[in-house]
């Protein structure tokens, strides 16, 4: 997720799916390394056809058959519903059918809830230089996207400054040093300069060259809340890499579309007052050629897996409305989490320019001097965790290899479903129940002095929740906050299985996972959980902790004090969600105190919303090549060229030398006779 939005919405979330170690379509699984293989945008399929050609990593316009669903090492939580997805090989990006249903069957499953890996594929950069905690400051004669406003009525929230027509950032104007993460010394360097991908387009113009701007739209349909995010490039330097920048993120009314299982239709026709600020954005000539898709997540994943006619209803519906529209419709599908996974991590180090970077020769190089950033995302229903280890990952089920740029990154993925921060506190509530056997929950992340009730069949709505049989769905329970800190980090403790066994490394539920290793991007629910207690500005853990603490031991009247601005859920999950995602990260991803300051708490960088829709859109759109672009070739070949005639003039050198010793001996050897 990655647009603003009320806290307090209700709805799931989904996780990825791992992507099976296949070597197609840009991702290969296992060891294999998914390429990624930029192609312009034309050829972009139309909705019902097949996806492009090539892709990413994919050269086959064949769709990508993941294997089933490899069994995460997760174990079944202790009697609780849990799923786990696991990360994936390789990921491949796919082409976005219209009506797809997304993962086959066996990719992706609900109940003993084991996550499945999710795919990916490679990508390319992005512009500017990014502040870290919320919004990165926008870059440099971008397209100054300003704060954020509406909501939940289609309305768009980061109007840019020309909507429509205007353009597109120059190369030099976004190619400025970065201003505010100089405190990351190792983010810094990569946001130094831009990527390139001209090579990628070198061979075939862009199809709407010099018309200024070119756009693509995403759907990002979470299990919460669906935006639509409107991304633009310049035309004429469609070849360049960093150049993609967001132009506005509309946030669709109402809950995810996972939400309309028994109203389809409604799922389409919220998306209408998006699609029609879009069409105001994007130049009428240009619509045609806009490619637009739509990414279902998490929230999907659990419809499908409940009840799939009805997943494919609804995709089904969101294709129609999306297809009246004249825009490169190229079709609605439901990631794995592998996917969403690899995506967000594409995104993340597309944005930091940590994959290729302009050098001070004036090429386009990968940064030698850079590591690349982990990638850390907390849906409503899924969790995910993407980093490059310092060892091989021994798993191939989260293995993901990707070939950005001509460099290789073995990356290790997971994806944990029920896990995203609106499930996981639907998972708290049902055990508080299950515990209390009785119409009475007691609370103890829930304010003291506040109550609230709920009935048996809201609380278990989701496949993440397995309802007593002895359950009256129609039965009244009250919720009362205690507001007991230490009672409830364990009861949130409690939601893991966090032993290991004799499987190695582990993350929790017995999923294996190396060390945390390097700097993090942490976003969405990561992001606002911690934001809402003002501690995404680098605050030490005892700091988060201590904070926590006092909030988790205030009372209802004390907390609505000191947020008198925030919705109601907001104020009252604030101990709740903040305690889950410390435990989460600490506990979960096993941070520590010496790795904690290596996480960036963040929801934008440049003015761009990080999550996996860029990554999404970069590629399928073929923009991030998996081979190095011309300038570094030709930056290999005046190497080359260069050492060639070193050694050509050596080898002249020493053959004079040589001679003019030989000449020497002779002459002394007369001498001597
Ligand atoms: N602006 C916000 N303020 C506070 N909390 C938010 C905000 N936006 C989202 N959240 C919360 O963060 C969590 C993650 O939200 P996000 O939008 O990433 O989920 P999603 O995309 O709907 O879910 P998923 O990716 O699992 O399908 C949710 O619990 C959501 O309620």
């Amino acid at each position: 997720m990655q647009a603003d939005v009320p806290a307090d919405r209700a709805g799931a979330q989904a996780e990825a799916q791992p992507v099976k170690g296949r070597e197609q379509a840009g991702y290969k699984e296992g060891t294999s390394r998914g390429t990624v293989r930029g192609q312009p945008g034309r050829g972009r399929q139309q909705p019902g056809r097949p996806g492009p050609a090539v892709r990413c990593g994919m050269r086959s316009p064949e769709l990508p058959v993941p294997p089933p669903a490899a069994a995460p090492r997760a174990r079944p939580g202790r009697g609780r519903t849990r799923t786990s997805e696991s990360g994936s090989a390789s990921l491949s990006l796919r082409p976005a059918l219209p009506g797809q249903a997304g993962p086959r069957a066996g990719e992706e499953r609900a109940e003993p809830r084991s996550p499945p890996p999710e795919g990916r594929r490679g990508l390319r950069a992005q512009t500017s230089p990014a502040p870290i905690d919320g919004t990165a400051p926008a870059r440099a004669g971008g397209l100054g996207l300003g704060g954020r406003a509406g909501t939940a009525d289609g309305s768009c929230l980061r109007p840019g400054p020309d909507p429509g027509k205007g353009c597109c950032p120059s190369y030099q104007d976004q190619n400025l040093p970065p201003t505010q993460l100089a405190s990351f010394p190792i983010i810094r360097p990569a946001l130094q300069d831009l990527a390139s991908s001209r090579w990628h387009w070198a061979d075939q113009p862009p199809p709407n060259h010099g018309r200024g701007c070119l756009y693509g739209l995403v759907f990002d349909a979470g299990s919460t809340h669906t935006s639509l995010y409107i991304y633009r490039w310049p035309a004429d330097k469609e070849n360049d890499t960093g150049i993609v920048s967001q132009v506005e993120a509309c946030s669709v009314a109402g809950p995810g579309i996972s939400s309309y299982a028994d109203d389809p239709a409604g799922a389409g026709a919220g998306l209408k007052p998006c699609l029609d600020r879009a069409m105001k954005i994007v130049p009428a000539e240009q619509q045609r050629e806009t490619p637009t898709y739509l990414g279902a997540t998490a929230g999907m994943r659990l419809l499908r897996e409940e009840n799939s006619t009805k997943a494919e209803q609804v995709l089904a519906e969101v294709s129609k409305a999306i297809g009246a529209y004249p825009v490169d419709f190229r079709g609605a599908r439901i990631l794995t989490g592998s996917e969403e996974g690899s995506f967000g991590w594409i995104t993340v180090n597309y944005l930091l320019e940590t994959l290729v970077k302009f050098s001070f020769a004036e090429k386009w190089a990968h940064p030698q001097d850079t590591e690349v950033l982990g990638a850390l995302d907390l849906g409503g229903a899924s969790t995910q965790i993407t980093f490059q280890p310092g060892v091989p990952v021994e798993d191939r089920n989260t293995s993901v290899f990707f070939r950005l740029y001509g460099t290789d990154y073995s990356l290790y993925s997971h994806s944990y479903l029920c896990y995203g921060q609106s499930q996981a506190l639907k998972m708290l509530l049902a055990a508080l129940h299950q515990a209390s056997s009785r119409a009475q929950i007691s609370h103890p992340c829930y304010p003291k002095g506040y109550k609230e009730t709920i009935t048996v069949a809201e609380l278990y709505n989701s496949p993440c929740v397995r309802a007593p049989s002895s359950a009256r769905p129609g039965l009244v329970l009250t919720v009362t906050g205690t507001g007991d800190t230490d009672t409830c980090h364990a009861a949130v403790q409690r939601l893991f299985d966090f032993s290991c066994g004799a499987q190695g490394p582990c993350g929790f539920n017995g999923v294996y996972q190396p060390p945390v290793r390097g700097h993090f991007f942490a976003f969405s629910g990561f992001y606002h959980s911690l934001h809402f207690l003002n501690l995404t500005g680098g605050q030490s853990l005892s700091l988060v902790n201590a904070t926590i603490r006092k909030i988790c031991n205030s009372s209802w009247k004390q907390v609505q004090e000191l947020f008198p601005t925030a919705s109601r859920t907001q104020i009252r999950d604030a101990c709740t969600a903040s305690s889950y995602t410390l435990t989460l990260l600490l506990q979960g991803y096993k941070f520590n105190v010496t790795t904690w300051p290596n996480i960036h708490f963040i929801r934008q960088v440049a003015n761009t919303d990080v999550g996996w829709t860029l990554g999404y859109m970069l590629n399928l759109t073929n923009m991030i090549p998996s081979e190095p672009p011309p300038a570094v070739v030709g930056l290999l070949r005046s190497i080359w060229i260069a050492a060639t005639v070193l050694l050509a003039i050596m080898l002249l050198l020493s053959s004079c030398l040589l001679t003019a010793t030989c000449c020497q001996r002779d002459s002394s050897g007369y001498e001597q006779l």
